[in-house]
């Protein structure tokens, strides 16, 4: 207990482990669908998937230059080469099979074609004349400018030996082999290759549809002119930032008035289209919390509809019931900032929902310590936390030569300072800012964030200190 107003009401603080594992419990991965792959990218397979036809697909030449038979080009040397007779192109995307390489024979080859009948190896180019009848060649004359090219006769200036230049069918993988494990995470390598194995789609769990709300009379849009008394709505454009960021498809609806019937339809309006709702302000103890009068007096009012739910058939069920079906539990957090802090579900299907404080900081730390895990455990992901390291802690830059008095905490609280972090042998991290959970300013600077644990009242300069890494 912080206050002695907490030990009157009766309710409990919780730590910020069990607040995360309340939601942990409470979250599902989401189920599978099929995606193409473009849209599948950053989600978790659920099937293992298995290659069907070799890859390469058949042997095929990895340089531009001459499909010989390796035999014909044992004693070439620049001062005597092997004269070849040119017989004709194997380009990119012929079936292969329209040429016969023959003794004393050559095909012009470029990259990715087929191995034509007959040869090999390939030489490359740089080690012909190019059929010129001078020197080594550079390149390949273009075929549409100089399609003689494809006759004539080749002088080999050095020997290859069999399979030279050439990829083997099957040499990267195999028809039967497994290409990736259910659980692997599909980026840019692994849409490669299902791509390659001709898959344009896999099933994975798809990203989370999350909703961004911000509530406060006092916000204005950035880009419209401030009002006496009004501020612009920083958060919901924070939270969908760093809910993009951990993977979630996004949708922003910024500043609901600080109304609790206007709140309950724009949340009604858009728990079709979410999979995880999460508000920002409204949740402390002052007159016009309006996420906490919205959804606290929905549940405080109906205790016996709530019990009847789960048997009771929801079709039917009008916007404003939709809403009222809002279990969500408002609690205060041993931790600072994220004081103030609610969690639950609202709607016909049960749709999780996060209401974070409103103060900038805030909404920012409870969104990294609470929100993202949550995304992330929806998309099946294994690893849902940031990574946690421990670095020297060092007083801030700009701090000047006297030493600045060491960073204190409250008794009792876990507290997550923004700052700066130097990675290496000796890793280091530095407050940027103080711990007034509006500075803004100072957290965009910050990549870090210092945690002192609940029994820290002051972390010393040069001590050391847990470290959450922000990316
Ligand atoms: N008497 C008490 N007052 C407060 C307590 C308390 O325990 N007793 N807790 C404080 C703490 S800690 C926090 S955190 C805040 C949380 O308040 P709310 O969640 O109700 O948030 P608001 O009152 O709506 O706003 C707080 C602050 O943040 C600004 N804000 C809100 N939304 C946005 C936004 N979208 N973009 C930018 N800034 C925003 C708002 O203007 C306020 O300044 O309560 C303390 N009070
Ligand atoms: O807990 Mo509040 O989030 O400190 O400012």
């Amino acid at each position: 207990m912080s206050s002695t107003t907490e030990q009157a009401t009766g309710a409990r603080t919780w730590s910020v482990a069990e607040h995360l594992d309340d939601i942990l419990t409470a979250v599902q991965p989401l189920e599978p669908i099929e995606l193409n792959l473009l849209d599948a990218q950053g989600c978790v397979l659920v099937e293992q998937v298995t290659v069907p036809v070799a890859l390469p697909p058949f042997d095929n030449s990895s340089m531009d230059g001459y499909a010989v038979r390796a035999a014909d080009t044992e004693r070439a040397s620049e001062a005597s080469p092997a004269v070849l007779t040119v017989i004709g192109d194997v380009a990119a995307g012929s079936s292969g099979t329209e040429l016969t390489v023959g003794p004393g024979r050559a095909a012009r080859i470029m990259t990715g074609a087929p191995l034509p009948p007959g040869a090999d190896a390939v030489v490359p180019v740089e080690w012909t004349d190019g059929g010129t009848g001078a020197g080594p060649a550079r390149t390949m004359a273009p075929h549409s400018a100089s399609p003689q090219g494809s006759g004539g006769q080749v002088r080999v200036h050095r020997p290859v030996t069999p399979h030279a230049h050439v990829r083997a069918r099957g040499g990267d993988v195999c028809a039967g082999d497994v290409a990736l494990e259910a659980g692997t995470v599909l980026g840019p390598p692994q849409i490669a290759l299902l791509s390659a194995i001709g898959r344009p789609a896999a099933r994975v769990r798809p990203r989370p549809r999350v909703v961004v709300l911000s509530t406060g009379s006092e916000l204005a849009q950035p880009g419209e002119e401030l009002a006496a008394g009004q501020i612009y709505d920083s958060n919901s454009f924070a939270l969908a930032a760093a809910a993009k960021d951990a993977g979630a498809i996004v949708y922003r609806v910024g500043a609901v008035t600080d109304d609790a019937e206007t709140l309950r339809a724009t949340i009604e309006d858009q728990l079709i289209r979410a999979d995880l709702l999460v508000t920002t302000g409204g949740v402390s103890v002052g007159a016009y919390d309006v996420v906490k009068e919205a959804l606290t007096s929905v549940t405080e009012e109906e205790p016996e509809a709530r019990e009847g739910e789960a048997a009771e058939g929801e079709e039917g069920e009008d916007a404003e019931q939709a809403v009222h079906r809002a279990h969500v539990d408002f609690r205060t957090l041993a931790m600072q900032p994220g004081k103030p802090q609610g969690f639950g579900t609202i709607g016909p299907d049960r749709t999780p929902i996060l209401t974070l404080p409103g103060n900038p900081v805030s909404s920012y730390v409870s969104f990294e310590l609470f929100v993202r895990p949550a995304i992330r455990a929806m998309m099946g992901l294994a690893d849902l936390h940031r990574p946690v390291v421990r670095a020297t802690l060092l007083p801030p830059h700009g701090a000047g030569d006297e030493e600045p008095a060491p960073l204190t905490s409250p008794e009792g609280k876990r507290q997550f300072l923004r700052g700066t972090y130097t990675g290496g042998e000796r890793p280091e991290v530095r407050p940027v800012g103080g711990s007034g959970s509006h500075l803004i300013g100072a957290l965009a600077h910050a990549d870090a964030l210092i945690v002192l644990p609940e029994t820290v009242t002051k972390a010393a300069w040069g001590g050391e200190v847990e470290v959450v890494l922000l990316g």
